[in-house]
C-alpha cells in the first residue's frame, strides 16, 4: 500500500530562531513564541492538519542518533533494535545511516529485506524462534542467528546444510551474565532465572557453545547479551564485558578457539524528563572498547569486534506524542485529571512500567500557574495513566493539546486495537516539511482480517 505524501510548509530558517527546548526534546526543538517548533514545524499545525492522536517523528534526530553510533565503532558493528520502531520509512532511513538490523519475528525480517539491508547486516533474535523464522532466516544467509536455547542447534544445523549456494551460518550464544540492572524488573534480561539467554554459572552457555562447536553446518562467530533497557550508567556494560571476557578466555583454553564478535545487545538510556542521565554513543564506545582491549590482553586474546544493538536511544528522542485533552475533573481528594483522546493502546509502557514521561501543552498558557495533573488515557482501565502527576497550567481545559517527547520507542511498536481506538497517524518532519508517514487506522482495518465465515 502506498501512503498519500502530505507536504506542510515550507522549508526555511524559521527553525533555527527560538528558545531550545534541550532534553527530552529533539536536539533541534525550539519553543518561539510560545509554540512548539520540531523539524521547522509547529507542532500545533500539525494538529490541525492530521489531527490527534498523533505521532510526530524528527527525521534529523534520529538520522543523527544513528550517525553518532555508526560514527562510534568500527563498520558494521551497529545493528538497530527493529522492536523499537520500525516501518519501511524507518528501515530505509537505517540502512542509509549504514547501520544493520536486529529482528526478532518473521515480518522484522521480511521488512529488513524489502528495504534492501543486506543479509549479513542482519542479526536474528528469539527465545522462540518458529520453523519457518528459521528457515527463512537460514534461506536468506542472514549474518547472525542468536542461540538462545539448546532445542535450536541441531534443528538450525538441519536447515543451515540445505540452501544453496551452501553457506555455514553464523551464530552468536546468547549467555545470561548474571547483572542486574533495566528500569523495571520486566525488562532485566542479564540475570538469572528469566527466560533470555543460557547461564554462564550454571555451564548451560558452555554446554551450548560445545554442541555448536560439533555442528558442521554453524560457524560460532560470537556471545551475546542484552542486559536489559533505559541503562543510564557505563559500568554494567562494563561487567557484562569482563564476564564475557573471562568466558571467551575459558573457551579459548578448552577449545583452542577465539571467538572474533562480542555483541553487547542494547539497553542504552535515553532522557524522559529534564536531566534524566543518558549515555552518549561516543563515551560509551570509547570505554566498552577500551574495556575490551584491556581484559583481553590480560587473557591473551584477539580482540573481538564490538557489537551492539540499540533501539530505543536512536528512535525514542526523535518521537513526540500528540494529544487533545477531552475532559478535565477533579475527584474527592483533590485529584486534577486530564483525560486525553490516546492512552495505553498507543503507549503501553507507563502501565507496563510505570515509564514517567514530560508532558506539556503544545501552545503556552499566558504564564498560568502550574498544578499537579493525573494525564489519563481514553481506555477502559483506571491504569490507563500517562503520567501520574504531571506539571500543567492551571487553566488546563478540554481542547487543549499535549505533547510528550521521547515517545519514538516502544510506543507504536507495542500500540494495540484496544477499544478500537485505532492507531494513531505518524508523521515526519524535517527542514520545516512534514510528511505522513503511516495513516490512522481505520475502522476498515481493523475489521479487514474478519472472514466472511464470521
Ligand atoms: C536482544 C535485544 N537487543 C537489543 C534491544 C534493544 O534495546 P534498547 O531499545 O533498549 O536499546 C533489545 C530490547 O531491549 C533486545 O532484547
Ligand atoms: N519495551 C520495553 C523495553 C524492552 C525491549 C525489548 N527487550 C520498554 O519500553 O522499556
Amino acid at each position: 500500500m502506498s501512503l498519500r505524501v502530505e507536504l506542510l510548509g515550507e522549508e526555511s530558517d524559521e527553525r533555527e530562531t527560538g528558545a531550545v527546548l534541550g532534553s527530552p526534546w529533539p536536539a533541534g526543538a525550539r519553543e518561539q513564541a510560545g509554540r512548539i517548533v520540531v523539524g521547522g514545524v509547529d507542532l500545533g499545525e500539525l494538529v490541525e492538519r492530521f489531527g490527534t492522536p498523533l505521532y510526530v517523528l524528527d527525521e534529523a534526530e534520529f538520522r543523527s542518533r544513528a550517525a553518532a553510533y555508526a560514527r562510534a565503532l568500527p563498520q558494521d558493528s551497529v545493528r538497530y533494535a527493529a522492536k523499537a520502531f520500525f516501518s519501511p520509512t524507518l528501515a530505509r532511513w537505517v540502512r542509509e545511516e549504514g547501520l544493520g538490523v536486529d529482528v526478532c519475528s518473521a515480518n522484522e525480517l521480511a521488512l529488513a529485506l524489502d528495504a534492501g539491508f543486506e543479509p549479513e547486516r542482519i542479526v536474528l533474535h528469539g527465545v522462540a524462534k518458529t520453523h519457518e523464522e528459521l528457515e527463512t532466516a537460514t534461506r536468506e544467509h542472514v549474518g547472525r542467528i542468536v542461540i538462545d536455547g539448546f532445542t535450536e542447534i541441531a534443528h538450525l544445523a538441519s536447515l543451515a546444510g540445505r540452501h544453496r549456494p551452501y553457506q555455514p551460518q553464523g551464530v552468536y550464544v546468547r549467555v545470561i551474565p548474571g547483572i542486574a540492572v533495566g528500569h523495571h524488573e520486566a525488562v532485566r534480561t542479564g540475570i538469572e532465572d528469566q527466560q533470555f539467554g543460557l547461564s554462564l554459572a550454571d555451564g548451560s552457555a558452555l554446554d551450548a557453545v560445545t554442541r555448536i562447536l560439533g555442528q558442521a553446518h554453524l560457524r560460532l562467530c560470537g556471545l551475546h547479551c542484552h542486559l536489559g533497557s533505559q541503562i543510564s550508567t557505563i559500568e554494567p556494560y562494563l561487567t557484562a564485558v569482563d564476564r564475557l571476557t573471562a568466558f571467551l578466555a575459558e573457551l579459548h583454553v578448552r577449545h583452542g578457539i577465539q571467538l572474533p564478535e562480542l555483541d553487547l545487545g542494547g539497553g542504552q538510556a535515553i532522557g524522559y524528563r529534564p536531566g534524566d542521565a543518558s549515555l552518549r554513543p561516543g563515551e560509551f564506545a570509547a570505554a566498552v572498547t577500551a574495556r575490551l582491549r584491556e581484559r583481553c590482553a590480560e587473557h591473551g586474546l584477539a580482540v573481538p569486534r564490538l557489537v551492539i544493538e540499540p533501539g530505543r536511544s536512536i528512535v525514542g528522542p526523535a518521537g513526540i506524542a500528540l494529544y487533545r485533552v477531552l475532559a478535565v475533573k477533579t475527584s474527592a481528594h483533590g485529584i486534577r485529571f486530564a483525560a486525553v483522546d490516546g492512552g495505553m493502546s498507543d503507549n503501553p509502557r507507563p502501565a507496563l512500567y510505570h515509564a514517567a514521561y514530560t508532558i506539556r501543552p503544545v501552545a503556552q498558557h499566558g504564564g498560568a500557574p502550574l498544578r499537579p495533573t493525573r494525564v489519563v488515557g481514553r481506555h477502559c482501565e483506571a491504569g490507563d495513566v500517562l503520567a501520574p502527576e504531571a506539571q500543567l497550567p492551571e487553566d488546563l481545559r478540554a481542547g487543549d493539546v499535549l505533547a510528550v517527547p521521547a515517545s519514538g520507542a516502544y510506543q507504536l511498536s507495542m500500540s494495540s486495537a484496544y477499544n478500537l481506538v485505532g492507531r494513531p497517524p505518524l508523521v515526519a518532519v524535517r527542514d520545516g516539511l512534514a510528511r505522513l508517514i503511516q495513516r490512522r487506522e481505520t475502522l476498515a482495518d481493523l475489521t479487514s482480517r474478519e472472514g466472511a465465515w464470521g
